[in-house]
């Protein structure tokens, strides 16, 4: 479904051979990056006032995941002013999913949020930590009450950073539109339009990445 992309995206995994055990860790990891954002999820419905599993069966019954282990080259800044116009590293953008579980290295400072001021601030390494973001599906649901915040990743340090990215989806083919007791809670309209995942991120993956 949604072309030949959506297709793709729902194909098996390829795992590389070597090493060996890649294959057998990272799915442990995606299982538990799973059953944590599923809990969270179930707290989420509890806070919007709804029951636990509101956004399970048609919403997030059998939710998509996407797992990225991105590595950031090392910046080679000569001075102060070759850092402004480093542009290695990720652009601004939101999620386009549920919530995002975001493992970075410890030691180095790089991804950074817009906060409501308009500001970009850093999100330092919490060692023991994920950085959570929310995506924009949750942002449809909760009808705005949940905002999908925008981030980057300038890494303008002499170190290649590493970050595990475990994206927590609704079911591919789900229908979202803002939960009946979210819309309760902001005056009873709509303010964002619904979406259906799988084509919602087919359409981001063609318009931002290049292939
Ligand atoms: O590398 C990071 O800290 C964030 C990566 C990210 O925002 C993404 O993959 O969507
Ligand atoms: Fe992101």
């Amino acid at each position: 479904m949604y072309g030949h992309l959506g297709e793709v995206m729902q194909g098996s995994n390829l795992w590389p051979s070597n090493p060996s055990k890649f294959k057998q860790l990272m799915e442990h990891y995606i299982d538990l990056c799973t059953d944590v954002s599923r809990k969270m999820m179930r707290g989420i419905g509890l806070a919007l006032g709804g029951s636990a599993d509101e956004m399970e069966g048609e919403i997030a019954g059998d939710p998509f995941w996407v797992l990225r282990a991105i590595g950031y080259p090392a910046s080679c800044i000569l001075d102060e002013h070759d850092k402004a116009d480093n542009v290695v590293g990720c652009g601004e953008h939101t999620d386009y999913g549920l919530l995002t579980l975001l493992n970075q290295d410890d030691d180095i400072v790089a991804l950074q949020v817009r906060n409501k001021s308009d500001e970009w601030i850093s999100a330092p390494p919490v060692p023991g930590t994920f950085v959570c973001n929310i995506g924009e599906m949750l942002k449809i649901l909760s009808n705005g009450i949940y905002e999908s915040t925008l981030h980057r990743v300038i890494n303008n340090t002499p170190t290649y950073r590493v970050c595990v990215a475990y994206f927590y989806e609704p079911n591919f083919d789900a229908a979202v539109e803002p939960l009946d007791v979210c819309l309760q809670k902001t005056g009873g309209t709509k303010s964002i339009e619904g979406a259906v995942y799988g084509k919602h991120l087919v359409s981001k993956v063609i318009n931002n990445f290049v292939m």
